[in-house]
């Protein structure tokens, strides 16, 4: 927007100068909050005041010509207004997007204000009809709190969350290291948007390390008083919350520590006693980190999980691919919540490819499911509604015509004869079976269909229909009598002024008279005199005269007092379906997770079978045992692109041969993408989706780790290099042989010798302390000596490209080829390819074969030229350096420096360099370093 114009739907500012001093004292006293983000609600429109409305202006506006001044002189203060629509947005923004913020609302005038509603993005539920009144609601927000006790090898972290939407309470403890890896991976896997933390956040050196996470996690970190992370009344808050017998509750209680004074912290966070529509709502439940496959934020985005603004289309992201859910609102949300929870348990994994398969293989079944289900609206959040009393009859049609489409849902299901329709019965129709039975929804929908008018359901109007109630049938049809005794009052009164009815004598309604006639000005003088002595003109204006008589008048209060009699009787009778309505919300919650389950399922078997080549079911192995072999295998997001004529790929990761992958070759070859669609493809197949491949046989995986680029890590003060160390840590740490690892180009972010020799390191503990499958794809072809060394389970794989040495044409053919480094330099070629100038090309090439000659290990693909003997040996250099390296450093991290004096101590360090330097005479690779 250009600097100087305003928006057009800038609302105007209408404060006298009493309301802006009023406004001004106010806002003065409130506390300093710098997250908050203050709205003053004016009925019409919202304004927003000091910093804030500088904010509001640059972020949303972008231009600062829409604040306004309020005050006069020194004593003046900033303001913006905002339309309805801005307001939402921008609170959407705040809250669901940028999770950076509070959002709080203010009502009242002149100096008077109180905070009606207030919200941040782990709990905004106050908020929601501001956030979803046009939109819907695509991911339930997660609020959580930690506390963590810190020991020398590690801590101990006490997690508690709680799920609005899904209404759960959760719990759990366990051990962590000091980058917090088990803890991310929780906070990753229960999408959390938001964390209570304890107040010495800011100040101590470990907890900065958890706020780290946190920011990594995009989750928001709100610091809270010592006092809140204590449990002193928690049994009997979680008592009144948690529906069921009490006995379990306060077992399950008495084995936590620190997460218990973390959920006493949430509780009264976020107010939940301060609404009784909670209380007997919730479940409590233990959360084991265990029970799914552990992602952390670096694997979330390698992988390209959920979507970001950045994505150029939908299909950029595997959420943006699979979701095709047509459910209001509720599949999408259970498709994040699957996508951030894959299963690790063989069968429930099967029991999901098995129904997967069911829909995949009836394409009429599906058709029909998702006709039906297209027209479910979001029963999730309409029954939240009823039960904290903010329902009106809208909501109870909504859910009475999403719950006639379940009979044909299960009689759609009912058709389904193929392998699998003994699951089928036995997860969906036996349930619907009786949800949909006289005793439950059919109750419901013989109440909306006695009590609700649905014929006015097509003029948008929302009523009880009159034969539901004596009382409201009376008053409709005195209603009706005195509707005609006007009409016939009208007519007469037409005749007696020989004036034609409805064409020059109009009756009217209006909230000032009543019922009323009117004729035109033009006309008046015609009657003028009947006027004056048997009507009373209530009002000449250019529309005409409007006149009535005693007559009219009586019928007309009388009409009136009908009229609120029967509005208030109507309301009487919504409240009261509204609450009987109310008393089927357990019956509709089961019927929102079947339905969204059924839409999630369903989504993945349409991607599935509309792909253009189809996908396949995955084969689930234990992960102690098999092997992981994608035949096949393509990105799906990759070739989900338009522009991209994807190449499929094999990959065999087989135990003790090719468990470990070295892939090299030139830049663009397709290296990163191939590593990557290996852990999407695993991850699909655990979240039970089928996957793009022609055969796929895969050992449950308990965590995939990925390191690929080196993300946002500048714009949060950590060097490239330090952001690849960080992450290689903590995989070196959390990785186990039931894991996978994906590594890229790792050590590209430092010197090629610092870089090769930690590559190197790296590689040689993850096959031999760690066992995991990987994929290392790197530039580093001297890595590949790997395999010839004294490893076994390590396999060396290439992309190839062919050029085309008459016209030098490169063409990247895509394809993984085994075996060993690629056998061609391709770099300056690709250089070549770029247009670079010609002399800058033949530079390149002169100084590439200078430097062969020259140094041990290079970071152009020209080392691949080089004999292999020739490569073995600069290897072992690097290798028997790297492991003089690595002892150096455990004898120091020995040394009870803490004990000895400072000469003592600088002595034995001497020594400990001394032994070293001795060494690195006949180690190129160490001499570096003196
Ligand atoms: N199997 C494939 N079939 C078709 N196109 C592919 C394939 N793999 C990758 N590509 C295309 O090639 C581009 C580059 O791939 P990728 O980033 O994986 O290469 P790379 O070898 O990792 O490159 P660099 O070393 O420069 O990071 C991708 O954006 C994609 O468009």
């Amino acid at each position: 927007m250009d600097e100087n114009s305003e928006p057009n739907n800038l609302p105007e500012f209408k404060l006298d100068a009493k309301q802006a001093q009023g406004l001004l004292s106010f806002f003065r006293s409130l506390p300093s909050d710098s997250r908050a983000v203050r709205f003053f609600d004016r009925r019409e429109y919202y304004t927003t005041h000091g910093e804030n409305a500088i904010f509001i202006a640059k972020a949303y506006y972008g231009t600062t010509t829409v604040v306004r001044q309020l005050g006069t002189g020194s004593d003046t203060l900033s303001g913006v207004s905002l339309s309805k629509s801005m307001f939402e947005i921008v609170a959407r923004d705040l809250l669901l997007e940028r999770k950076d913020h509070t959002v709080e609302l203010y009502q009242g005038s002149g100096a008077n204000w109180r905070l009606a509603k207030k919200a941040s993005p782990g709990n905004f539920s106050s908020f929601e009809e501001v956030l979803f009144a046009t939109n819907e609601m695509q991911d339930s927000p997660v609020i959580a709190a930690v506390s963590a006790n810190f020991q020398e090898s590690g801590c101990l972290v006490g997690l508690s969350y709680i799920d609005a939407t899904g209404r759960v309470l959760g719990l759990s403890e366990f051990l962590d290291d000091n980058h917090f890896t088990n803890l991310e991976s929780a906070l990753v896997a229960l999408g959390c948007k938001e964390c209570l933390v304890p107040p010495e956040a800011a100040k101590s050196r470990e907890y900065r390390q958890l706020i780290d996470v946190l920011s990594r996690c995009g989750a928001m970190a709100t610091e809270r008083g010592k006092a809140d992370f204590k449990a002193r009344d928690l049994l009997q808050d979680v008592g009144r919350l948690v529906k069921g017998p009490p006995d379990p509750t306060r077992d399950l209680l008495a084995g936590f520590g620190l997460a218990a004074g973390a959920l006493a912290c949430i509780i009264s966070y976020t107010d939940l006693l301060g609404d009784e529509s909670n209380y007997s709502s919730y479940t409590i439940r233990r959360y084991d980190l265990g029970s799914y496959m552990r992602l952390d934020s670096a694997a979330m985005r390698a992988l390209n999980v959920m979507e970001s603004k950045t994505d150029a289309n939908k299909n950029f992201s595997l959420f943006g691919l699979l979701n095709r859910t047509c459910t209001a609102g509720m599949g999408k949300r259970l498709l994040h919540v699957w996508l951030k929870q894959p299963l690790l348990d063989i069968s429930e994994i099967n029991c999901r490819l098995d129904l997967v398969q069911a829909f995949v293989e009836d394409p009429v079944l599906r058709q029909n499911l998702r006709q039906n289900l297209k027209r479910i609206s979001d029963i999730q959040r309409l029954v939240r509604s009823l039960e904290k009393r903010k329902a009106t009859l809208v909501h109870v049609v909504k859910l009475y015509q999403s719950t006639i489409r379940l009979s044909f849902i299960r009689d759609g299901l009912k058709q389904y004869e193929g392998e699998f329709s003994s699951l089928i019965n036995e997860r969906y129709l036996s349930n619907l079976g009786v949800w949909t039975d006289d005793d439950h929804l059919n109750k419901f929908i013989g109440l909306v269909e006695a009590s609700v008018d649905l014929e006015q359901l097509e003029n948008g109007e929302y009523m009880i229909s009159s034969s539901y109630d004596s009382h409201l049938s009376d008053l409709k049809k005195e209603q009706e009598s005195l509707e005609q005794q006007i009409r016939s009052l009208h007519q007469k009164t037409a005749d007696d002024l020989d004036m034609a009815v409805d064409k020059s004598l109009k009756l009217e309604k209006a909230t000032q008279y009543g019922h009323a006639f009117r004729i035109t000005k033009k006309e008046e003088p015609k009657v003028r005199k009947q006027l004056n002595t048997h009507f009373v003109v209530l009002e000449t204006r250019k529309d005409g005269v409007k006149f009535t008589n005693t007559k009219l008048r009586k019928l007309s209060d009388l009409y009136q007092k009908v009229l609120e009699e029967y509005k208030d009787c109507q309301k009487v009778l919504v409240a009261r379906v509204v609450q009987t309505a109310a008393s089927f919300a357990e019956v509709f919650e089961g019927v929102a997770c079947l339905l969204s389950e059924l839409d999630v399922l369903l989504s993945f078997a349409d991607l599935a079978s509309s792909s253009p080549t189809p996908y396949t079911r995955p084969t689930i192995t234990p992960s102690d045992a098999g092997d992981i072999i994608l035949e096949g295998s393509r990105h799906p997001c990759v070739e989900a692109q338009d522009w991209v004529n994807f190449i499929p790929n094999d990959c065999k990761l087989v135990r003790g041969q090719s468990w470990f992958q070295i892939i090299t070759g030139p830049n663009m070859g397709g290296k990163s993408t191939f590593i990557r669609q290996i852990g999407v493809n695993i991850m699909m197949a655990q979240i039970g989706c089928f996957v793009p491949c022609d055969s796929a046989t895969i050992s449950v995986r308990d965590c995939i780790f990925a390191r690929v680029g080196a993300g946002d890590c500048q714009m949060r003060g950590v060097s490239t290099f330090m952001q690849e160390m960080l992450e290689t840590a903590s995989i070196l740490k959390g990785a186990t042989d039931k894991s996978l690892i994906i590594i890229d180009e790792l050590g590209r972010g430092t010197s090629t010798y610092d870089g090769f020799g930690i590559a190197w390191a790296i590689c040689e503990h993850i096959v031999e302390a760690i066992g995991a499958p990987t994929l290392f794809a790197s530039h580093f072809h001297e890595l590949t000596a790997l395999a010839h060394d004294r490893h076994c389970g390590i396999a060396n794989y290439h992309v190839s490209a062919h050029i085309d040495e008459s016209n030098r044409k490169l063409t990247m053919l895509y394809k993984v080829v085994e075996p060993g480094p690629c056998d061609q330099s391709f770099g300056i070629h690709v250089a070549e390819f770029a247009n670079f100038p010609e002399s800058v090309v033949a530079l390149s090439r002169k100084k590439a074969s200078e430097l062969e000659d020259f140094s041990p290990v290079t970071a152009t693909t020209s080392g691949c030229k080089r004999k292999h003997g020739d490569q073995r040996r600069q290897s072992d250099d690097v290798r028997r350096g790297v492991d003089r390296a690595l002892e150096f450093l455990k004898k120091f991290a020995e040394l009870p420096l803490e004990g000895m004096d400072l000469k003592r101590a600088r002595e034995r360090v001497r020594s400990l360099k001394e032994d070293l330097r001795k060494d690195a005479s006949s180690c190129r690779w160490l001499q570096q370093f003196f």
